[in-house]
């Protein structure tokens, strides 16, 4: 088994990847100390192909766990959602030393998430992440959150978990377009600190996209490792940490202005990274070809770079409600060359709707 570990003081937790480890999540719970009643959250696509095997190792560690299935998808990121797992955990009879455990994607992770943090002022939360983003990605950093009619992630809480559980083996059901999605948050990390990785990926896209399991492990721990290391040095974004939201500032936008179920997140995230790159590039921040290696890789994966479902001054009312921005400056993530990228808060406003413009063909 393989082990990343994220130090954050008091806060640190390990994150365990192996082929079968959901297996034996009773037994690694079995050796804290928490209560014996728990709840297993998750949707309605994953509830069915991995629940029976998370709630069989729990109780047979001696958990009383039960199942709560949310429907699958980005709706799910909501308060009524939410309000649905603490009814369930109050029937449960869950108490301040239960853990809620997500097992599902990044919707699941990030709903479960935001109901431990806010379940009797806060329970003990694992992550059980079941596609290949919230495998590279939201299961690690305490990231909770539900979204919002007017923007994404906009209700939530840093949160962290007590323990990530990784098993590479369910990527097996995963669809392709998810796995896809996935690799923009992959080629993101590449991008933002890794110019090795991020050559790693173009060299060997055909295995990535077969899902051969031997690149694909080695994808995940890169990838816990970089985030890892960011959430480490800024746990809570006041600077470096920015960086994770690469591509977001204009994603998160498109997300919200198609109506959160058109795109999927990573999608969306793919269509922002290269808004980010042209950006960068009309402000003399990085070369052409950074912005063609970028825009490259992207469709190497099947990934969009463009959309034409939203309109340039839709998506920047919602760009001007983005989290990273501060008294009303927006804080763009740019590109300087692969593997390093800067923070700017002085992008003239005709550059940014050119590139919208640009991005979205309106
Ligand atoms: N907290 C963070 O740091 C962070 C980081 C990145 C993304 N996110 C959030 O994550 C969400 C996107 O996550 P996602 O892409 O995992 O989407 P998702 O959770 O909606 O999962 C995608 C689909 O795959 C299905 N699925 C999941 N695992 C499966 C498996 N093993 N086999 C078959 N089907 C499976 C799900 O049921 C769902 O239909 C967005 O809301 C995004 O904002 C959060
Ligand atoms: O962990 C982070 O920090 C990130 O920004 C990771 C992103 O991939 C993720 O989509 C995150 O949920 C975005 O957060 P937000 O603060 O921009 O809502
Ligand atoms: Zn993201």
């Amino acid at each position: 088994m393989e082990e990343v570990k994220v130090d954050l003081g008091i806060h640190s937790y390990p994150i365990y990847i192996s082929p079968g480890s959901i297996g034996y999540l009773g037994e690694w719970l079995s050796q804290a100390d928490f209560s014996t009643r728990t709840l297993v959250v998750s949707d309605t696509t994953v509830g069915p192909l991995y629940g029976e095997t998370v709630v069989a190792s729990l109780q047979a560690n001696g958990f009383a766990a039960e199942l709560v299935c949310v429907a699958a998808g980005e709706a799910s990121k909501c308060l009524t959602a939410a309000e649905k797992i603490y009814t369930q955990a109050i029937l449960a009879g869950l108490d301040r030393k239960s853990t809620i455990i997500a097992l599902g994607g990044g919707v699941v992770g990030d709903l479960a998430g935001f109901a431990a943090a806010t379940y009797l002022r806060g329970v003990p939360f694992i992550q059980v992440p079941t596609t290949l983003l919230a495998q590279v990605d939201s299961s690690v950093g305490g990231k909770v959150a539900v979204d919002h009619i007017l923007g994404k992630n906009l209700i939530g809480a840093f949160y962290q978990p007590k323990l990530v559980v990784i098993d590479p083996a369910v990527l097996e059901t995963l669809p392709d377009r998810e796995l896809k999605a996935g690799l923009a948050e992959v080629v993101k990390h590449g991008v933002i600190a890794d110019n090795d990785f991020f050559a790693f990926l173009n060299d060997n896209s055909p295995a990535i996209l077969a899902k051969d399991p031997a690149v694909l492990s080695r994808i995940i721990r890169r990838n816990c490792e970089i985030k890892a290391s960011v959430v480490e040095q800024d746990e809570r974004e006041a600077n470096l940490r920015m960086i994770l939201n690469f591509g977001h500032t204009i994603g998160h936008a498109i997300e919200a202005g198609a109506g959160f179920e058109r795109y999927r997140h990573g999608e969306a995230i793919a269509i922002g990274m290269h808004g980010a790159a042209l950006l960068s590039r009309y402000l003399g921040l990085c070369r052409e070809d950074t912005v063609l290696a970028l825009k490259n890789t992207l469709l190497r994966f099947g990934l969009p770079v463009q959309s034409s479902e939203c309109r340039a001054e839709q998506l920047l009312s919602f760009i001007e409600r983005d989290k990273k921005n501060i008294s009303g400056s927006i804080n763009w993530v740019l590109l300087e060359d692969i593997g390093r990228v800067t923070i700017r808060s002085d992008v003239p406003a005709d550059l940014v709707k050119r590139v919208l413009t640009e991005i979205t063909g309106i």
